[in-house]
């Protein structure tokens, strides 16, 4: 039996517990910190999962999440530095923060891997991409990787692909989101009811990722196969190119990578002596 804790159940923290629940992993095995107690009740409420602070979960847990905003590691690490060590396990969820940040930080020796997940964890489907740190080794990231692949895919990559994971994968789902949101306005415009609009909308993006997932062909492909000649698709298409939404997708995914090396810049700090 190992112990998971979570530091920070907050949207991504909760979808892990949840996740891992939905996976099969006792509660007993599962810990969380958080620092507001309403939050925290309400959480052991609906999971059945103890709240412990951040001593006992170093204590207690094999592995350590953190899963605080960047904004709001300092403190965190403070508290940690003096619980952890090279016998532990710490995983970072935390979006350009680099596992050298933690390294500084902690103990010498510190095993520290750093995951870039996303919020389908919820339902089993998640896509997370694994960086092992300066001291983790091949055994922790299996470990990581195990635990991981019960809430979804896992893929590894070189810790310098991070920043570029966090902008596809890490906020992937959120554009998808935006999408569907987008599209049921459509809907809206042409007159249909909002709840046939969102079964439309909805149905048709599982049908689309299902295919994606499931047959080997490329997306152009399967867009070619819905797009009859002089028919109505190529007149949406033709709409999206003079909008440059292709453009805009690049753009936007660009600008998330940049903020996560931000992210990690703000605490790029010089070594504490
Ligand atoms: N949301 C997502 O889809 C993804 C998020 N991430 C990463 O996960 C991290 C968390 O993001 P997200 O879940 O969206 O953010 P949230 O703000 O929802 O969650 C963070 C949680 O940590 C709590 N917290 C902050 N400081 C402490 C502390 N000292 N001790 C205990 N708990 C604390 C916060 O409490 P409070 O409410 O008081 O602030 C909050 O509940 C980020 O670093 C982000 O980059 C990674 C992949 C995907
Ligand atoms: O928006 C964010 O910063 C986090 C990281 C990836 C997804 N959500």
């Amino acid at each position: 039996m190992s112990t998971i804790a979570v530091v920070g159940a907050g949207k991504i923290g909760e979808a892990l517990l949840s996740g891992l629940l939905h996976g099969g992993r006792p509660a007993e095995e599962l810990l969380f910190t958080e620092r507001h107690p309403e939050r925290a009740a309400e959480l052991t409420r609906r999971y059945g999962v103890a709240a412990v602070d951040v001593a006992e979960a170093a204590k207690r847990a094999d592995v350590l999440v953190v899963a605080v905003k960047p904004q709001d590691i300092d403190p965190v690490l403070d508290e940690l530095a003096p619980l952890v060590g090279p016998d532990s396990l710490l995983v970072s969820l935390c979006a350009g923060l680099p596992t050298a940040l933690y390294e500084r930080r902690f103990v010498e020796g510190t095993p520290v891997v750093r995951v870039m997940p996303n919020t389908p964890m919820v339902v089993g489907a998640a896509m997370s991409a694994v960086s092992p740190g300066r001291y983790a080794t091949r055994e922790h990231v299996r470990t990581v990787s195990e635990l991981l692949s019960c809430v979804g895919a896992v893929v590894e990559v070189p810790e310098s692909q991070q920043d570029a994971v966090t902008a596809l994968s890490g906020s992937g789902p959120a554009y998808f989101f935006y999408l569907v949101e987008a599209m049921i306005d459509a809907g809206i415009l042409l007159g249909l009811p909002r709840a046939v609009a969102e079964q439309l909308i909805i149905q048709s993006a599982v049908g689309a990722a299902k295919m994606l997932a499931e047959s080997d062909e490329h997306p152009v492909i399967l867009r070619e196969a819905v797009t009859s000649p002089a028919g109505t698709t190529i007149n949406a298409i033709r709409e999206l190119e003079k909008h440059g939404v292709r453009a805009a997708l690049l753009a936007a995914i660009e600008a998330a990578r940049d903020r996560s090396v931000e992210l990690g810049k703000v605490h790029e700090e010089p070594e504490r002596h």
